[in-house]
């Protein structure tokens, strides 16, 4: 059956996203439907369909799949368009609201320009570091900072964190240089994620810029990734390459994150909507 949605982008990471305040999708088989609508060939093409929902605990709730089928805890550049949405449908008047996700209740602040919406702030909150929460087997409860993983045939060193989502961060020193095509599925499928990880190659520009290309769970090399700048972030941090403040420069993009004094990640970028229309 037809349902109606919006396209929309942050920094070219881009999904389909259906209002389902007024469409029906009780019943479909989501996985089947996110795979045929992000087929860049035979669908509308999309790295994940996102839903937009009512919530019980919050103003609304956020389902995310891949392009895949999986359905992922959490995406950052996912819940900016999904403000956008929540803001040009004119589901609240409220410029700031709580969204449930799999990562917990998230919030989303629209930022106006001259009255136009021109990018929303998100408190991503909290990182996970202990191993068996990313998760990541063989760490227990520690952290996993800086530790062996191997892939095809050469050894790298991985800094995991958890957004919600699993994140295995591997610093380089050129980003573009990374064989990403290679390594990105052969670590995203790597024994020792049980739930698979989304990957992230950064090269530190200085102590407050990253430049970063991802390999995603689920997407393969998407143009950005929200969640995967604030693990990118937190992993920097953590090891003392950069402060907790930084600007991360994805192939699509440039996001701003920053771990707070709170222990709560803040990022800020753009979502833009591209276009609406009919999937029949
Ligand atoms: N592929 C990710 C979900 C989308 C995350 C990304 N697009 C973002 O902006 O955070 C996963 O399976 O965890």
């Amino acid at each position: 059956m037809a349902f109606s949605f919006t396209k929309w982008q942050g920094c070219g990471n881009d999904f389909v996203l259906v209002n389902c305040f007024e469409e029906e999708l009780a019943g479909r088989d989501l996985p089947a439907l996110a795979r045929t609508v992000c087929d860049r060939h035979y669908g509308i093409g999309a790295d994940g369909l996102i839903l937009v929902l009512p919530s019980d605990t919050a103003d609304f709730r956020m389902q995310i799949l891949n392009a895949d089928g999986s359905e992922a805890e959490m995406c950052g550049n996912g819940i900016r368009c999904f403000a956008g949405v929540v803001h040009t449908e004119n589901l609240t008047r409220k410029e700031e609201f709580t969204v449930e996700t799999g990562a917990g209740i998230l919030v989303p602040r629209l930022i106006f320009q001259n009255g136009t919406l021109d990018g929303v702030r998100v408190d991503m909150g909290e990182p996970i570091l202990e191993g068996e929460r990313i998760p990541v087997t063989g760490f227990g409860r520690a952290p996993v900072i800086e530790q062996p993983i191997e892939a095809v045939g050469a050894q790298f060193s991985m800094t995991c964190v958890s957004m919600g989502n699993p994140h295995c961060v591997i610093f380089v020193d050129d980003a573009e240089a990374v064989p990403i095509f290679e390594l990105g599925p052969v670590l995203e499928h790597h024994a020792c994620f049980p739930r698979k990880t989304n990957v992230e190659f950064a090269e530190i520009k200085d102590s407050a810029h990253i430049r970063m290309r991802v390999w995603e769970r689920g997407a393969a090399v998407t143009l950005a990734c929200g969640t995967g700048s604030c693990a990118t972030l937190v992993a920097a941090a953590l090891t003392n390459r950069t402060g907790r403040k930084a600007e991360v420069e994805l192939d699509g993009g440039k996001l701003q994150i920053e771990w707070a004094a709170d222990n709560h990640l803040y990022m800020t970028g753009p979502a833009q909507k591209v276009f609406s229309g009919i999937y029949a």
